[in-house]
């Protein structure tokens, strides 16, 4: 087992990054005196590792409750978040409970929403199940629920008290959604890290098999990335914006087609080609550069394009309700070479748009 800390002072906590790891002694480690959790999860993780989960858990004394919610994008809702509030309520837990998300983004970005305001604030752990909950979404306290009209629209920043990263639980997970996991893999590489994404290029054609050693070092590398980024700042005032490479178009994909048409992971590869051709437009960033981007995207069988039928005036109406739009501006993040990238906050709207225009 490896571990990581994400440092921020009393905020701090680890990850920890192996294979079949024992979840309540890592649990118990990380909340030493709480007796009730309640494990949140959701229709497909549940008949796959609720149970080992739940006994894991019992077997350290704790005392545990289900919320099982349904499965999807289209889920990450109001709705389901009453539902784990009912939940809490229904049980008569108090402030001294903690929530465990067992699953993906999606149920890690709920359960982590519904900690910070349940009784205003209470602890959680998440136990990623996703390619991509591992790299990206288990760490760094971003927590939210979707409004029909933008994503992640309702939400808050509040740290776990531990990630358990089990690459096991990998197993089970579809080839699609390890592409998905991908496309932020790829966005770590591009935005920060030349290395990692050379170390990519150089593995292009074993990323889809399952290799507990590969898998390990991706995940590894990226929590690395992402703690280091969280540490120097945690609620996105300035570099964690690099995080948000091809978000900006990527969340308007999803809303534009329906939340869960597309997989986050697909919307985001999509974005990350838009934001490259950009730069690329703009001279920021060699067309080489641009390829190796494509190439890498397209070999973890992710899409390069968008849908057709979006507009430039599609994307821009969505795009206001980017959290990174300041004073009714619009600030892209753009890569500038292949492990480099920056904010540009003067790209004019009719600029983007024209140019998404010409990319249809
Ligand atoms: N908070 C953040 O910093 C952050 C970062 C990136 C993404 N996100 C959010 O994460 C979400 C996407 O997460 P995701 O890609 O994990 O999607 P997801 O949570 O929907 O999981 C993908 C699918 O895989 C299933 N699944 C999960 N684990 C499995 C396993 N081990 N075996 C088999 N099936 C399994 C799920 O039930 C689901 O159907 C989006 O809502 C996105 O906005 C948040
Ligand atoms: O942790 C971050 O910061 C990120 O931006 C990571 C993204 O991959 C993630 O999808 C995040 O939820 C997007 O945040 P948002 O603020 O644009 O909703
Ligand atoms: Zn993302």
């Amino acid at each position: 087992m490896q571990i990581l800390n994400v440092d921020l002072k009393e905020r701090s906590y680890p990850i920890y990054i192996g294979e079949d790891l024992s979840y309540g002694q890592l649990c118990r480690k990380a909340l030493p005196k709480c007796q009730d959790v309640m494990i949140v999860s959701n229709t497909t993780i549940a008949p796959l590792y609720l149970d080992k989960c739940r006994s894991s858990l019992e077997d350290e004394g704790f005392k545990v409750a289900t919320c099982i919610l349904p499965d999807g994008e289209s889920y990450k809702t109001v709705d389901s978040y009453m539902q784990i509030m009912t939940a809490l309520i229904s049980a008569s837990f108090g402030r001294d409970c903690a929530l465990i998300a067992l699953g993906g983004g999606v149920v890690g970005d709920m359960t982590g929403f519904a900690a910070a305001t349940y009784q205003r604030g209470v602890a959680y752990v998440q136990i990623p199940t996703t390619l991509l909950a591992m790299v990206d979404s288990s760490v760094g306290g971003k927590t939210a629920i979707n409004h029909p009209q933008g994503k992640n629209m309702i939400g808050a920043f509040y740290q776990p008290k531990a990630v358990i990263a089990d690459i096991n639980t990998l197993k089970t997970l579809p080839e699609k959604e390890r592409s998905a996991g991908l496309a932020e893999v790829i966005k770590a590489g591009i935005i920060i890290d030349g290395e990692f994404f050379k170390f990519l290029e150089e593995n292009a054609d074993k990323l889809l098999s399952f290799d507990v050693s590969l898998l390990e070092q991706i995940v590894y590398r990226c929590c690395d990335i992402k703690a280091k980024v969280v540490a120097l700042d945690e609620r996105e005032g300035g570099i964690r914006a690099l995080l948000n490479l091809g978000h900006t178009f990527g969340h308007a994909i999803e809303a534009f087609l329906g939340f869960g048409t597309w997989l986050h992971g697909e919307a985001v590869a999509a974005g990350t080609v838009i934001a490259a051709k950009v730069a690329e437009d703009k001279g920021f960033i060699t067309k080489d550069d641009v390829k190796r981007i494509c190439s890498l995207l397209d070999k973890a069988k992710l899409p390069i394009d968008f849908p057709k039928n979006m507009t430039g005036s599609d994307f821009m109406r969505l795009m206001r309700h980017d959290k990174k739009v300041k004073s009714g501006h619009i600030r892209y993040v753009l890569p500038t070479a292949i492990g480099k990238s920056a904010v540009f906050s003067d790209l004019s709207d009719d600029y983007v748009m024209q140019l998404l225009e010409t990319m249809r």
